[in-house]
């Protein structure tokens, strides 16, 4: 059995050097990123078996995402497209500073995984799982997709295989009322929700005290786990009629693309290992602050780093 297999779209990340312009770069350096395999490296790095599900083309690009989700030992179960017929999904990210911010710029329509279908992709592994992941990034990338997302966790939740989602609403791909609809129709198959405050607010219409918030979700959607991220603020849980709240841990930020990610890999490792929701959120946001310090999406960290942030004992030189 596996602990933890997710499903989703990774692109190849480009980004120019900092300071330099994407009108202008010479160099682009290039990393793997996407919300599902963000947090199966996060989750296999800490100590836990990671499968990521996808499609991609069989090309050098399709090979250059699977080899370096394996560096980090992730197993991958990925259908392999005919790259003459598909493309790969990209990304360019040009990193700002005060008064300009970071831009992401997608190149990712008709990428391999949009035609994905769960005939493809190893239903097994979902459910001989202990848990699964997707979020909602992945339902809008097509229709098929939208439907694949839905089966698996469909699939997931017939096998007793935990489900968890995190909301991820993209501006970049759909409107708020789209992403509301399809949420919905989702989360009848979510166990553990996970969800930034302001896209919960936008998406699916709840604001005002995010402990309400958390409490009417887990109530009108019969979820188990109900999370709030709440950016500076930290973050907060409710489960079981109980609530239980986080604060952020300190950081230099060096790159804060792959932080949300981060979180839910720390907070669904230490739930798998069997931590309880306060151990869970902390460990999550210990990921999360470690990943800041990092450059790529994933969060290039060890098990011991996490501890130390934890215990606050994170000294500014090791030597
Ligand atoms: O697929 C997409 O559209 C993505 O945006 C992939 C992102 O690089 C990560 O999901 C990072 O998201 P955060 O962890 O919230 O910073």
């Amino acid at each position: 059995m596996t602990d933890i297999v997710t499903f989703g779209e990774t692109m190849l990340r480009l980004s120019p050097p900092r300071g330099e312009r994407l009108e202008r770069t010479r160099a682009l350096d290039v990393h793997a990123g996407g919300a599902e395999s963000n947090v199966a490296v996060t989750a296999s790095r800490l100590g836990v078996d990671a499968v990521w599900l996808s499609k991609l083309p069989d090309s050098p690009l399709g090979r250059r995402v699977v080899s370096e989700l394996r560096s980090h030992g992730v197993r991958t179960g990925v259908a392999w497209a005919d790259p003459e017929a598909t493309r790969m999904g990209t990304y360019y990210v040009e990193h700002g500073g005060s008064p300009r911010g970071t831009n992401v710029i997608y190149d990712r329509s008709d990428a391999a995984v949009t035609t994905a279908k769960p005939s493809e992709l190893p239903n097994g592994a979902v459910r001989n799982a202990g848990l699964f992941y997707t979020s909602g990034i992945t339902p809008a990338l097509s229709p098929t997709l939208a439907e694949t997302t839905e089966s698996l966790l469909e699939t997931a939740t017939a096998a007793d295989t935990t489900t968890a989602f995190d909301l991820n609403y993209r501006s970049k791909l759909w409107t708020p009322a789209e992403a509301g609809e399809t949420y919905r129709s989702l989360l009848p198959n979510v166990d553990v929700l996970v969800g930034a405050e302001r896209d919960i607010a936008s998406c699916l219409g709840r604001d005002g005290d995010p402990a309400n918030v958390a409490r009417e979700l887990a109530a009108e959607y019969d979820l188990e786990t109900v999370v709030v991220t709440l950016s500076e603020e930290g973050s907060l849980a409710y489960r079981n009629g109980e609530l239980y709240e986080q604060g952020v841990y300190e950081s230099e930020t060096f790159d804060a693309i792959g932080t949300g990610d981060a979180f839910v890999g720390g907070f669904l490792t230490k739930r798998l290992q069997g931590g309880d929701v306060p151990e869970s959120l902390a460990y999550g946001a210990a990921a999360a602050s470690l990943k800041r310090t990092v450059d790529g999406d994933l969060a290039v960290v060890t098990p011991a780093e996490v501890d130390a942030v934890v215990e606050e004992d994170a000294d500014d030189i090791s030597r």
